[in-house]
């Protein structure tokens, strides 16, 4: 298929954490894919939307949050992902909250490429009662860096600013061939977005308490018709955080399970069976685990 009228191209969504840039993501595309959190830094992996329209299609690279705080080998590599993201795409959204400019945006504005064009977005609009002081903020933004355009948003509400900003988006794009079906809202495998919808429950539902370290690893997903069945694990470094992840009679990782099991319904649409287990990395609990998965089926 050759449509000389069609746009197509990638767009990075950029910003410190807990600017929104999740929750913009998942309005652009209409579908829940990337994971929010009110916990900063959820984000880890650089996942793809794609938003196809009659004559653009979008594919959207998310960034992990841009980490200004502490200086590790962690936060080196995931500063060195959003360069190499922005080194590869169409357009950038740097997405701020609006009547709000600190330090951390500043570090994330001084990787701005300057030979691709930057569009500002002003996230959490609805949080500002005086319209009239948006104008100056503006203002003092566009005198910071060349930016191809501003656009005040509500990612949480959605609504014609976010045509506004798919519109300015659009007009950056080159003409190319989709690369990627109408329906398709993201490259990523329904496995692995599965994991991600646990991962996101896990950060919800135990607040601090339970370390960046923590990953889901999908040991098994098999669909039948309609039915998914999917056996999640949640891996810790030791032993002493499983219980923090359990709760009390095991409620906490109920509680998660219902969650994420929900949330996956609606993004298959389909029924889906779902079991959650806390594993410690290498520990024996695999042996065990690998041993009852054989008498499942
Ligand atoms: N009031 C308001 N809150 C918003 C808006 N957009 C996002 N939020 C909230 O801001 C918080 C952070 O949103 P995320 O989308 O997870 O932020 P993020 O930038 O992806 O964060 P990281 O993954 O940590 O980088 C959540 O509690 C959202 O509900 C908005 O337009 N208005």
């Amino acid at each position: 298929m050759t449509d000389a009228s069609m746009k197509v191209g990638y767009i990075a969504i950029v910003g410190r954490p807990n600017v929104g840039k999740s929750t913009l993501l998942n309005h652009l595309i209409g579908q829940k894919v990337s994971i929010t959190s009110r916990k900063a830094q959820t984000t880890r992996h650089r996942i793809t939307g794609i938003r196809t329209d009659a004559d653009v299609q979008y594919i959207f690279v998310d960034t992990p949050g841009f980490q200004t705080q502490h200086q590790s080998a962690l936060n080196r590599v995931m500063n060195r992902s959003v360069t190499q993201t922005l080194s590869n795409v169409d357009v950038v959204l740097f997405v701020i909250e609006v009547m709000r400019f600190d330090a951390r945006d500043e570090k994330v504005l001084a990787l701005l490429p300057r030979n691709r064009p930057v569009v500002l977005v002003l996230n959490k609009v609805d949080k500002v009662d005086d319209k009239e002081k948006l104008l100056p903020f503006i203002e003092k933004m566009s005198a910071l860096f060349p930016f191809a355009a501003i656009v005040p948003v509500s990612a949480q509400r959605g609504g014609p600013q976010l045509d506004q900003l798919l519109q300015e988006i659009r007009s950056h794009l080159p003409e190319g061939t989709p690369m990627y079906g109408e329906d398709e809202i993201t490259d990523r495998s329904e496995r692995f977005l599965a994991a991600e919808i646990v991962r996101e429950k896990v950060f919800r539902l135990s607040g601090d308490e339970v370390p960046y370290s923590v990953s889901v690893e999908i040991e098994k997903f098999e669909v039948e018709g309609k039915l998914r069945r999917i056996f999640a694990a949640i891996i810790v470094d030791r032993e002493s955080q499983k219980p923090i992840l359990i709760g009390k009679n095991g409620e906490k990782l109920k509680e998660m399970a219902t969650q994420a099991r929900k949330d996956m319904e609606k993004l298959f649409d389909g029924k889906v069976y779902l079991e959650v287990w806390v594993k410690v990395k290498g520990g024996w609990a695999d042996d065990e685990r690998a041993l009852k998965s054989l008498g499942y089926d």
